[in-house]
């Protein structure tokens, strides 16, 4: 069945999952920002900021008006920046149907609460509910989607017939969806996975080798799921595609934002500079503050984490970051094989 679907935000990701829609034959609407934008999206089908040298769908109509983009559409999938998330609710809330399904393709915590994207939905948005709302997670990254390249993603929901209706509205037989019930620890894995793509990044930049990153990429896993468990995710969701799989496709792929920051900085960059340089979202630099303070405010070791913190806001030299993290004390390598119970 065709759906009248409107994305929130028409920046890579938001795009390419209005591609996404309107390949599977819906009625695509995707709220723009910025005028000249959603000229060129009408006019010209393309989107040059964001995803240049691809022709969009012609279905995918783009407009400014957030109440006519959302008066009486039965799904919107918001795919905006974490930080700008309880804007957006506030500017949504007079306009949504009250039955709307809501589904945030966004992977970062607000950093001001430590809230997670559907903890800031639910407080912002009345017609809200867990039964209706879902995540869209895993490896995916918006230039390959919207060339249709093979992709696997992950829907999370605390409903099972919210899960099934995003899964049908999405899934095509490029974009392949899974479902799975722990809504909670698809949102932390695919926000915090960010951080360890900006370790990954810099592991390259500072001329390190595979060993490293996959140093990097294993203990990050470690450490993303003792927060995620502390949180309340469950464990198994981090040996999925919001966990490992979008751990592997962030951190070794160009496309990344998240490496490509890190890849500067470890080259020497300043972050200012570099986040000037990329003008798109680096979810990783915000998420690694909100997960430092949420590490602490658990009681949970990151030593990461922490150490990615201490170079990006407190100026500490890379590669003394790397050197301190080698030379931590020695431990098991899972803590609950310890036979001291440690
Ligand atoms: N790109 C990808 O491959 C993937 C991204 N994601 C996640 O999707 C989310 C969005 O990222 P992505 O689309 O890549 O980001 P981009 O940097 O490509 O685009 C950002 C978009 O958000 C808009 N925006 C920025 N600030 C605000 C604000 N304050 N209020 C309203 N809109 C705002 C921008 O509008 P304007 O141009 O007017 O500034 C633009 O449309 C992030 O959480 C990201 O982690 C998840 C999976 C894949
Ligand atoms: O989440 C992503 C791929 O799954 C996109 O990652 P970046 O934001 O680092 O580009």
């Amino acid at each position: 069945m065709k759906k009248n679907v409107t994305v929130i935000g028409a920046g890579s990701w938001g795009t390419a999952l209005a591609s996404v829609l309107a390949d599977n034959g819906h009625h695509v609407t995707i709220w723009v920002r910025d005028p000249k934008l959603a000229d060129q999206i009408n006019t010209k089908h393309v989107n040059e900021k964001y995803l240049p040298d691809v022709e969009l769908s012609t279905h995918i109509v783009a407009s400014t008006d957030l109440e006519s983009a959302v008066t009486g559409k039965p799904i919107v999938l918001l795919a905006v920046p974490s930080h700008a998330m309880r804007q957006i609710c506030r500017q949504l809330v007079p306009f949504l149907d009250p039955e709307v399904l809501l589904i945030h393709a966004t992977k970062g915590f607000e950093l001001e609460s430590l809230k997670r994207m559907s903890e800031v939905i639910m407080e912002e948005v009345p017609v809200a509910i867990s039964s209706r709302l879902a995540v869209l997670s895993g490896p995916s990254h918006a230039e390959e989607v919207v060339l249709r390249q093979p992709t696997t993603v992950v829907i999370a929901s605390e409903s099972g017939e919210s899960m099934l209706r995003s899964q049908d509205l999405l899934m095509n037989a490029n974009f392949r969806v899974y479902t799975n019930p722990d809504l909670v620890g698809a949102e932390i894995a695919g926000a915090l996975k960010n951080i360890i793509a900006l370790g990954a990044g810099m592991s390259d930049g500072l001329g390190y080798g595979d060993n490293a990153k996959a140093a990097l990429l294993t203990r990050g896993l470690a450490e993303i799921s003792r927060l995620g468990m502390k949180l309340g995710a469950m464990p198994p969701t981090f040996a999925g595609l919001a966990g490992v799989g979008d751990l592997i496709a962030t951190c070794t792929s160009k496309h990344s934002r998240n490496w490509r920051a890190g890849y500067l900085l470890g080259q020497g960059k300043e972050l200012d500079d570099v986040l000037e340089h990329m003008g798109m979202v680096v979810e990783g630099v915000r998420t690694t503050n909100a997960a430092f303070a949420l590490a602490r405010r658990e009681g949970v070791d990151m030593p990461i984490t922490t150490v990615l913190y201490g170079i990006l806001f407190e100026g500490k030299d890379p590669r003394q970051g790397v050197e301190e993290l080698m030379r931590r004390g020695k431990t098991f390598e899972m803590s609950y094989l310890d036979p001291n119970g440690a």
